[in-house]
């Protein structure tokens, strides 16, 4: 070891870091200006986040010359943007956060990758608890899945929404990648695979390949199963590469193999649900919002030609069956729909909407993020 050249590489390094935090000081100080500049206003912009990220990605990578070599990895640059802003809106806002529990499950990773750490993660056992937590006032946002690209809508978050009037203030779109984690390293030795049944349905072929002698257990979360899996010397688990980190604090808990499952699209879209209403203006807003229609012909169809002359591209609409739609009505459905427009700011629309809706109600604006 060249100990003269560390010390000194170390030194300089020490001087980078404390210019590093003077800087982050500095920029504390200015996110403090901005929640007084907003003036109770909504804090946070996960578009103008997502736009300073793929500003800084681009730049580092534009380097040339010599600065060519201290260009950072595209994702490290992610990471710590994601930690920058997380403590940034806790400076302006304490936050709490209600998810589907345990700590580890994929949704409390999403969390993670949309609002990063700085605020408090409070686990649910459930969505309604999500949901009446947020109602409650209990958590400052709540974070559910509202479809899977492979699955499909998550029926019962959609439900309740007509529970509890809570509102969409962001969405987040997060890829889900099955890994294999073991704290022994040679797969032909794993003897017992616990994961959540969709995880292990979904990267059956891979452990019956790579895990011929395993017996596959099913656990209700594939945080719950890790948790197991680390306790004992030959079994694994299938979940989210953070998994390891959660875990294996004491004891090292390997990722053995990333992306197992068969179909590589398995994205989910969250919402990030509040009490309030975004109170912000948004450049790509996006209008969740829901409604039933009267009982005759063409009803449908007028609503979406009223949204078709105001040039409003809809995104998204499906019905669920619902049973306190229509006073008096046994069996109605609720149409729930995505607007890539303000609706709020278009309150004619909605007026001539009514005519053909028994109501009408907006889940929230916010910016797309598509
Ligand atoms: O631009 C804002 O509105 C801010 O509050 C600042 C800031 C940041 O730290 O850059 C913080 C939170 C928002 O989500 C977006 C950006």
């Amino acid at each position: 070891m060249d100990t003269e050249a560390l010390t000194i590489l170390r030194k300089e390094i020490d001087l980078l870091d404390g210019a590093l935090l003077d800087l982050l000081q500095k920029r504390a100080y200015l996110s403090k200006q901005v929640a007084k500049a907003k003036q109770g206003g909504t804090i946070f912009y996960p578009l103008r986040e997502k736009e300073i990220v793929a500003k800084l990605q681009e730049l580092n990578l534009s380097a040339s010359g010599e600065e060519k070599k201290q260009v950072l990895p595209s994702e490290s640059i992610r990471h710590i943007w994601t930690e920058i802003f997380s403590c940034s809106r806790s400076l302006q806002q304490k936050t709490s956060l209600a998810f589907l529990g345990p700590a580890g499950t994929f949704s409390h990773f999403a969390g993670l990758e949309l609002m990063g750490k700085s605020l408090n993660f409070v686990p649910c056992h459930d969505f309604n608890a999500i949901f009446a937590k947020v109602h409650a006032g209990e958590v400052r946002y709540g974070l559910v899945p509202l479809e899977n690209s492979l699955q499909g809508t998550v029926g019962q978050c959609l439900d309740l929404f007509e529970e509890y009037p809570v509102s969409i203030v962001a969405e987040h779109y997060s890829g889900i990648c099955q890994c294999l984690l073991s704290k022994q390293q040679d797969m032909r030795r794993i003897e017992v695979i616990y994961s959540h049944p969709q995880a292990l349905m979904q990267s059956h072929e891979f452990l019956r390949t790579h895990c011929p002698n395993a017996r596959l257990v099913e656990m209700s979360s594939t945080a719950e199963a890790a948790k197991r899996a680390v306790t004992e010397e030959n079994a694994a688990t299938v979940g989210h590469e953070g998994l390891a980190e959660l875990c294996g604090e004491n004891v090292p808990f390997h990722v053995l193999a990333k992306d197992i499952a068969g179909s590589k699209e398995n994205i989910t879209r969250f919402a990030l649900i509040a009490k309030e209403q975004n109170s912000g203006v948004f450049r790509k807003p996006k209008t969740s919002f829901t409604f039933t229609v009267v009982d005759k012909a063409g009803a449908l169809s007028q609503v979406l030609q009223i949204l078709h002359k105001a040039d409003i591209n809809l995104s998204k609409l499906e019905s669920r069956p619902s049973y306190h739609a229509v006073p008096g009505s046994a069996w109605q459905y609720r149409f729930f729909a995505d607007a890539q427009a303000d609706l709020r700011e278009k309150p004619e629309l909605t007026l001539a909407l009514k005519e053909f809706c028994y109501d009408i109600r907006i889940l929230g604006v916010y910016e797309n993020l598509l």
